[in-house]
């Protein structure tokens, strides 16, 4: 396994139309595998968007192993990849392919390269037989395999996955948890379900946009489920619309 990916938040803000959506966020944290945990809307997702330079914040300073992504795209394509919730914002060609060769295309090699690697990883997956298959054709289970396939034939060192197992079925989901498993890079894995944690080492709770808590995998959890279960007792669900 690689030298865990650094994640450095300063003071690092985001609003959108002046509202705030992450307040002031601090963070330095380097593990193998680190799960984010939060209620729905505490703002896991525009973290994600955050880490990956996706979006700059609005104030303070986002590193990854040091880059500030947001401004360097050349580096972000080396240092960090994300699985979206949702395969349809991620991808862009007809074919399985075209878009698992766009990803490593996009890091220099030849169009032959490109399309090797590509198979490749189709290979690695039992999948040749999608080479030539029209995404549009595929479940969305299978469209959110595609997308696995081609972050990781880039092999970027941080692999961000925001619910990376939603809508897939029992076994596709056990076979991605086994590959994950060996990914050499590290990984950031947003879930609801945090029986998808098992063997990350730390997590990081996401409230209202704060950082609740960070710290090892069961003491975080712990408190979660203490805080999410009391919260369960109650049927006011104003706090879901902010
Ligand atoms: N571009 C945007 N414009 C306006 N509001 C936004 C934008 N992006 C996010 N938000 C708001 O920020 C809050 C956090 O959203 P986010 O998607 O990050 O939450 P989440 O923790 O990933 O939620 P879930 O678990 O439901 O996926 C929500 O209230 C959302 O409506």
């Amino acid at each position: 396994m690689n030298m865990p990916s650094r994640i450095e938040l300063r003071d690092a803000k985001f609003e959108v139309e002046g509202k705030a959506i992450l307040h002031g966020l601090d963070l330095d944290i380097a593990a193998p595998r680190i799960g984010i945990i939060g209620r729905n809307g505490s703002g896991k997702s525009t973290l994600a968007r955050l880490l990956v330079g996706l979006v700059a914040p609005s104030s303070g300073d986002v590193r990854i192993n040091g880059h500030d992504l947001a401004k360097d795209r050349r580096a972000a394509l080396r240092e960090v990849g994300i699985l979206f919730q949702n395969p349809e914002h991620q991808i862009i060609f007809p074919t399985v392919i075209e878009e698992i060769a766009f990803g490593v295309g996009q890091l220099g090699q030849s169009k032959t390269e490109a399309a090797e690697n590509a198979k490749e990883i189709l290979a690695r997956f039992g999948l040749s037989h999608w080479e030539n298959a029209y995404i549009a054709s595929l479940s969305q289970g299978q469209k959110h395999l595609v997308c696995l396939m081609a972050i990781v034939a880039m092999a970027p060192k941080l692999l961000i996955l925001d619910e990376p197992f939603a809508g897939l079925d029992i076994p596709t989901k056990a076979q991605l948890t086994r590959y994950l498993a060996h990914y050499e890079g590290s990984l950031v894995h947003i879930t609801h379900d945090l029986a998808d944690l098992e063997g990350y080492e730390q997590l990081i709770w996401i409230d209202q946009g704060n950082i609740k808590m960070t710290g090892a995998r069961d003491d975080v959890i712990a408190a979660y489920l203490e805080a999410m279960h009391a919260l369960g007792g109650d049927d006011d669900l104003a706090d879901l619309s902010r």
